[in-house]
């Protein structure tokens, strides 16, 4: 005879008995043992986090060509010195190199189950960089977070606003291959009291939109000289150079699901459905990393990239989920001479934008563009 009714699986004798043998697969009875059980909670939420607090992400992530490649083939990322050594090489590069979006959001993944698997939206991130020499696949990344930030949403009570300053580096050299600083919404243990939503009342008070120039320009290339050009021709006028690419990507399992996944973003907005059916956007959403290399993608095609300089200003205005189209739209800002006879800098202004024509993603971008001459 066993103890169990007391919670005892001794016998009387003091042995170890088997449990008490359960039949899992009769519905009731799982549903009954599924209420009862505690759940082993991943993430963290808004209250784990303090200023100054220093993360170390244990997950750590080789850059693989078969990632890089998947990445950049799936986001229309095809410039060919990511692709052919010979591009590769023409452009200095030992070899076709790490695509720096692909960096970017790899660095970003390993960081999710320590600072955002909790759920929360990713608002934004700026001062993207890449400050080490080009990285190459096979390099192993070690990623670590300092909490910069943490502010009450005044508008949802239900979530905190967080910042954090993180840092991809090469885990054999220790230096930094990608630094940015993101912003997430992280929901809170406990709701807090708040003014009851700043936002609204700030909303009343933004003033009227600017108005649009009369006139858009669109470059005759993608030649440093012609942003230049396009500038010019826009200066004194009331024009902007800004225009649309053509190519638009529908979101499916790959780039929803998969792409994330395989940068061990476990965040669950891109690949639970069952969860993300109770929530705003009723489905799963695309990575905000997906969305904006995707439009990036587009807007690269309709230009001579020599090398990414960095990003700021990152925000993401709305979900994109499966079906979803991702367009863009660029506007050109300024284009500098830096000296250089192969390429000179531009700063540019993404939009992704959906079949809807509403923007998703907004950041302005600054990249080397080969000259017409080099
Ligand atoms: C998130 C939204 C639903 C919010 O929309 P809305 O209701 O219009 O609110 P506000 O724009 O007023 O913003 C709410 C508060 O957040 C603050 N905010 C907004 N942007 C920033 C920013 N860049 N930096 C700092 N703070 C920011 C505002 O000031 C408001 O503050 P308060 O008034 O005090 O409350 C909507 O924007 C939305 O749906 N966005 C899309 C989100 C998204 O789809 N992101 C990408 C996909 S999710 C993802 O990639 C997750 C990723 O894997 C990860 O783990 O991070």
């Amino acid at each position: 005879m066993t103890r169990e009714s007391q919670g005892d699986s001794r016998t009387e004798s003091g042995e170890r008995s088997e449990p008490r043998s359960i039949d899992w697969t009769d519905t009731e009875t799982f549903a009954r043992a599924l209420d009862r059980a505690d759940t082993r909670e991943k993430g963290n939420y808004f209250e784990a986090f303090a200023e100054g607090d220093l993360i170390e992400h244990d997950p750590g992530l080789t850059l693989t060509q078969w990632g890089n490649e998947a990445w950049m083939s799936q986001t229309l990322n095809h410039d060919p010195a990511y692709w052919r050594t010979d591009a590769a090489r023409e452009r200095g590069f030992d070899e076709p190199p790490v695509h720096p979006d692909y960096l970017t959001a790899a660095t970003l993944g390993i960081t999710v189950e320590d600072l955002s698997e909790k759920g929360g939206y990713f608002l934004g991130r700026t001062d993207v960089r890449y400050p080490g020499a080009p990285v190459y696949t096979g390099t192993e990344l070690r990623v670590e977070s300092e909490v910069v930030s943490t502010a009450t949403s005044s508008s949802r009570p239900e979530y905190g606003i967080v910042t954090w300053r993180t840092r991809g580096r090469d885990a054999e050299t220790d230096d930094v291959l990608c630094s940015y600083e993101r912003t997430n919404m992280i929901p809170r243990r406990e709701p807090v009291a708040t003014d009851g939503g700043g936002g609204s009342a700030a909303a009343a008070e933004e003033p009227d939109e600017p108005d649009l120039p009369s006139e858009f320009v669109t470059p005759d290339g993608g030649a440093f000289e012609d942003f230049r050009e396009a500038l010019e021709r826009a200066d004194d006028r009331d024009a902007a150079v800004a225009y649309r690419h053509e190519r638009g990507r529908t979101q499916d399992d790959t780039t929803v699901a998969g792409l994330p996944l395989a940068t061990l973003n476990t965040a669950k907005q891109h690949h639970n459905a069952d969860v993300m059916a109770n929530s705003p956007s009723g489905d799963i959403v695309t990575y905000g990393d997906v969305t904006r290399s995707t439009a990036l993608g587009h807007a690269r095609s309709d230009e001579d990239t020599y090398r990414e300089v960095g990003f700021d200003d990152e925000q993401f205005h709305t979900f994109v989920t499966p079906g979803d189209t991702v367009y863009a739209f660029t506007r050109v800002l300024e284009a500098e001479e830096t000296g250089r006879d192969e390429a000179g800098t531009v700063r540019f202004e993404h939009i992704a934008f959906n079949q809807d024509e509403t923007p998703v993603y907004s950041g302005t971008r600054t990249a080397e563009i080969r000259k017409r001459s080099s």
